[in-house]
């Protein structure tokens, strides 16, 4: 539902979208805070009946504001790289609420997690296991790890952002047997403390299906795993992953109903293969900041081909947001200073970069347009700032934070100096 004022403009977190837009510039990134608190809230109310451990994945978007947010609300982080983590530390995030993730960490990736006391790190692959246990032991410590497992199951979502199948470059295979190799192994060390098993099986999931799979394989799994080493996991993390409505064609599941399919499922799969209860771990990403994200453009130049296409373009596109080229996303928007007025023709929203295909929205229906006009793409939370680029050297947009009428910015427009500031002229 969105919201329109009495003068028809769109309304974000109590302000004037077209005040937002004049106010810090286009384009602009804005972030609803009650929206992402609400989205926090659904996940904390869903689970309630059960020992749970909700990291926030902080792939989908992250700055030292973001940390704080998650921090308040008691969240714990995943992290997937040096960066990521390094924004925790510089937000003073209690580190030993990360879980550091990663299909290739570097030696100084893991180096810089271990002298932080990162409270675990979830183990990928045999290479990693030698990494850490060498560095575990020049600086005579142990470190709490997961090991991230490939179940081998498909989530139905786009090919690119699925994770959890055979043929996947994550984890250790369940089927393959690198599984319970790897898991000897981790019991063999004496640096290592397996602490449990982690499995994503993709993003942008609809078939709550696929999560009961998945807690299915992985609970089987842990008993195979007690009767072969007597061992038993603390933990299981099943990863995020959890869809959300960017479209009119979209019905994701709500967050309750997915915490109801996870907590039957568990209840069932521990039952099934009697296995000692370990501590469940969620990391949802874009089911918590994805829908509270709205991107706001300016339109500029209108291209029509009669018969064929109106081409509308913005002043972003691809670099802000590259999911609909990589994709093939569907987006839906608004005109924030027409936001009351019908639709009346069918345009394309194109993107300001070099490329035939920096498209944000093919095909959507509009109000008249013209130039100067205020687009607002929802649903731009995740995998928009956190995936921007500088291609065709284009300054990252700010983004805002809104709540009850104010807007503070969270991340400064990139300016052109920016831009060039690591060149060097030789
Ligand atoms: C290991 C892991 N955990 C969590 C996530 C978060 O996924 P989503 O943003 O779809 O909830 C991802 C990304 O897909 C991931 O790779
Ligand atoms: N970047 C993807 C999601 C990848 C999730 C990370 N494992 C997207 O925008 O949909």
């Amino acid at each position: 539902m969105i919201k329109v004022n009495a003068k028809g403009h769109l309304e974000i977190g109590g302000i004037d979208a077209v005040d937002l837009a004049e106010e810090f510039g286009t384009p602009l990134y804005c972030i609803d805070e009650d929206i992402l608190r609400k989205n926090i809230e659904e996940y904390k109310d869903g689970f309630k009946q059960i020992d749970i451990d909700i990291a926030y994945a902080g792939k989908a978007f992250l700055t030292l504001a973001m940390c704080q947010i998650i921090m308040e609300e008691g969240l714990s982080l995943d992290v997937v790289s040096g960066g990521e983590l390094y924004t925790a530390i510089k937000a003073g995030f209690n580190l030993k609420k990360v879980y550091f993730h990663g299909n290739n960490k570097s030696v100084s990736e893991l180096t810089m997690a271990v002298e932080n006391g990162v409270g675990r790190i979830v183990v990928d692959n045999f290479h990693e296991l030698g990494l850490l246990e060498d560095i575990l032991e020049k600086h005579n410590t142990k470190q709490d790890i997961l090991l991230r497992l490939s179940p081998g199951i498909e989530a139905h979502t786009h090919s690119y952002i699925s994770t959890g199948q055979l043929d996947s470059k994550f984890g250790f295979g369940i089927n393959d047997g690198s599984a319970i190799k790897a898991i000897k192994t981790a019991l063999m060390s004496k640096r290592l403390n397996l602490t449990g098993i982690h499995a994503h099986i993709g993003s942008q999931i609809f078939a709550l299906e696929s999560y009961s799979e998945e807690v299915n394989v992985l609970c089987s799994f842990l008993r195979m795993v007690k009767a072969e080493t007597g061992w038993s996991a603390k933990e299981l993390d099943i990863g995020g992953g959890l869809g959300i409505k960017y479209n009119g064609q979209d019905e994701p599941p709500a967050i309750s109903e997915y915490a109801q399919v996870i907590i039957d499922s568990f209840k069932r799969s521990v039952d099934e293969f009697q296995i000692k209860i370990p501590r469940l771990i969620i990391e949802p990403g874009r089911s918590i900041i994805g829908n509270a994200g709205y991107t706001l453009y300016t339109v500029g130049s209108i291209k029509d081909i009669p018969g064929i296409r109106k081409y509308v373009s913005v002043d972003g596109g691809m670099a802000d947001n590259p999911r609909t080229a990589l994709y093939g996303a569907k987006y839906h928007a608004v005109l924030a200073n027409k936001a009351d007025r019908e639709a009346v023709e069918m345009v394309s929203i194109a993107g300001k970069c070099c490329e035939s295909g920096d498209m944000l929205i093919w095909d959507i229906n509009l109000p008249e347009i013209e130039p100067g006009d205020i687009l607002a793409v929802f649903s731009t939370g995740a995998y928009n700032y956190s995936m921007s680029s500088n291609y065709n050297r284009l300054p990252r947009p700010a983004v805002v934070l809104v709540r009850d009428g104010n807007a503070k910015i969270i991340v400064k427009r990139e300016t052109y100096e920016d831009i060039i500031r690591n060149d060097i002229m030789i």
